[in-house]
């Protein structure tokens, strides 16, 4: 194992950058490879999270020339002994992209953000309906210049490209600017560093260091919700950042009204600049990324062979979110290089039967009626009762909406499960939130929430 590890790692640290790597791929000791799942040992949760997201396809597709398919890794965690670097996972790598015209020439603060995934550039990111303007807007701060929106905040639901962007806005602005000083992190590890601070009696230099930054950017900002202190600083850091002119961009996994547990002030400090959401994909943006990586894949392994048809199937059938779709795909290219053949739809099918069959999970009308309750905090019992008050009546024919546009059910059937009623009532309903949310925006934001807690 250690051979075949060895073998993978020195391969791996050209694909992913030497900072990468040694931040979190050398932590990571290879244990066994049994019927197509790696397993590791990994010294944090922390780190086998971060490999888990951002490099299994690159790790599987790396061991898989050693033999059988790799299609799965999985982690125990703690029983290997940090490296050196791993050990500082609490003071990870400055903010710095790590290959090629990015490297010369950059500042970042030392000590303080997560490193920059070197493939997260404009030019690798597929630009469709649903992303348009959280691109524009992202490609604009890049620019740098007289600030047009601060703090730009960009939400959308799991796995939509919300941290690509994020590095995508971070290399172009420091090759933009090469003094600049961009700090990229996690609002969970700005959390574990003013702990670390505080710990440590360090507060003052932990504050110089985040208010001299030229560009903060902040990932999956929900995280600080609900936590006092933690939300606190980060308040005062934006303040005085925002104060100085200096550029902050935001990523969630929803709108800030929309985060429970999150201070008003924050909430309407972040809501003064500009907001946008990047959407579900479409059928259309799932196939322009499925072939743009496929080009990637193919300027590397020119013997590559995808069938016909393979990833129009692939963009029609996996919906959920572009990491479960490209996890496929890397699956798919582990098998073609290994086994030296093309990959037809039905190696496909074979191939992916697991995630296909998760991805055809259907969303019920029980689903939506809890879910929709919940979010509107009233009964579930009143989604099938009579109450014509607004506060239930409007959740309710939301949940009718979503019925029809998330299922299959006809209106009749549709009607049965809100307590009998009849299929003009649904039809009325449907049209109502249909045109409501048409011009209301804050409903257009609700049901898109609604609709990706339903699809996560
Ligand atoms: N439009 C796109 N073009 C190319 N790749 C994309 C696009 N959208 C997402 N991806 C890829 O999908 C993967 C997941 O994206 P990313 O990590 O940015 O999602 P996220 O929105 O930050 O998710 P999470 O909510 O889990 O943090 C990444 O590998 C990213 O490169």
């Amino acid at each position: 194992m250690e051979q075949i590890w060895g073998q993978a790692c020195a391969k791996l640290e050209k694909t992913v950058g030497p900072n990468n790597f040694n931040h979190w791929i050398k932590p990571l000791r290879l244990i066994a490879v049994e019927d197509g799942v790696a397993s590791f040992d990994s010294p944090t949760r922390f780190i086998s999270d971060w490999v888990n997201r951002h490099f299994a396809s690159d790790i599987m597709v790396e061991l898989s020339r050693f033999g059988s398919a790799v299609e799965r890794l999985r982690f125990d965690i703690g029983a290997a002994r940090p490296t050196p670097v791993a050990a500082n996972e609490s003071r990870p790598q400055p903010a710095r992209p790590q290959s090629g015209r990015h490297s010369r020439g950059m500042t970042a603060r030392p000590d303080l953000g997560a490193p920059l995934d070197p493939r997260f550039t404009f030019s690798n990111f597929v630009v469709g309906k649903p992303n348009e303007l959280a691109h524009a807007a992202a490609r604009r701060v890049a620019e740098g210049g007289p600030v047009g929106f601060n703090p730009l905040f960009l939400y959308g639901g799991v796995g939509l490209g919300k941290t690509h962007l994020m590095h995508a806005i971070a290399h172009d602005y420091q090759t933009r600017h090469p003094a600049a000083e961009v700090l990229y992190l996690s609002a969970e590890q700005f959390m574990y560093r003013f702990v670390q601070a505080l710990r440590e009696s360090t507060i003052m230099d932990f504050k110089g260091m985040f208010r001299n930054v030229n560009m903060l950017m902040v990932d999956d900002v929900q995280f600080i919700a609900g936590k006092d202190s933690t939300q606190e600083e980060f308040f005062h850091t934006f303040n005085a950042l925002v104060d100085q002119g200096k550029q902050i961009v935001i990523s969630a996994d929803r709108a800030p009204a929309e985060i429970k547990g999150l201070e008003e002030r924050i909430k309407s400090r972040l809501s003064c600049g500009l907001i946008v959401d990047l959407h579900p994909t479409t059928y259309e943006l799932r196939l322009g990324i499925l072939q743009s990586k496929t080009e990637v894949f193919r300027a590397q392994h020119p013997d590559l062979e995808m069938g016909a048809g393979v990833l129009e199937f692939l963009a029609h059938r996996i919906t959920t979110n572009v990491r479960v779709l490209e996890g496929a795909l890397q699956r798919l290219f582990a098998h073609a290089s290994l086994l030296r053949r093309e990959i037809t739809l039905d190696v496909a099918q074979e191939c992916l039967a697991d995630i296909l069959r998760t991805n055809d999970r259907k969303i019920s009308i029980d689903d939506i009626q809890r879910k929709v309750a919940e979010h509107y905090n009233i009964r579930l019992a009143d989604m099938m009762g009579p109450k014509r008050v607004r506060t239930v009546a409007r959740p309710r024919q939301i949940a009718m909406y979503l019925s029809k546009q998330l299922t299959s059910r006809s209106l009749p059937e549709i009607g049965r499960r809100f307590g009998g009623r009849d299929h003009t009532t649904i039809m009325h309903g449907v049209r109502k939130i249909e045109e409501l949310a048409s011009t209301d925006h804050a409903l257009a934001e609700d049901i898109a929430l609604l609709k990706r807690l339903l699809e996560a």
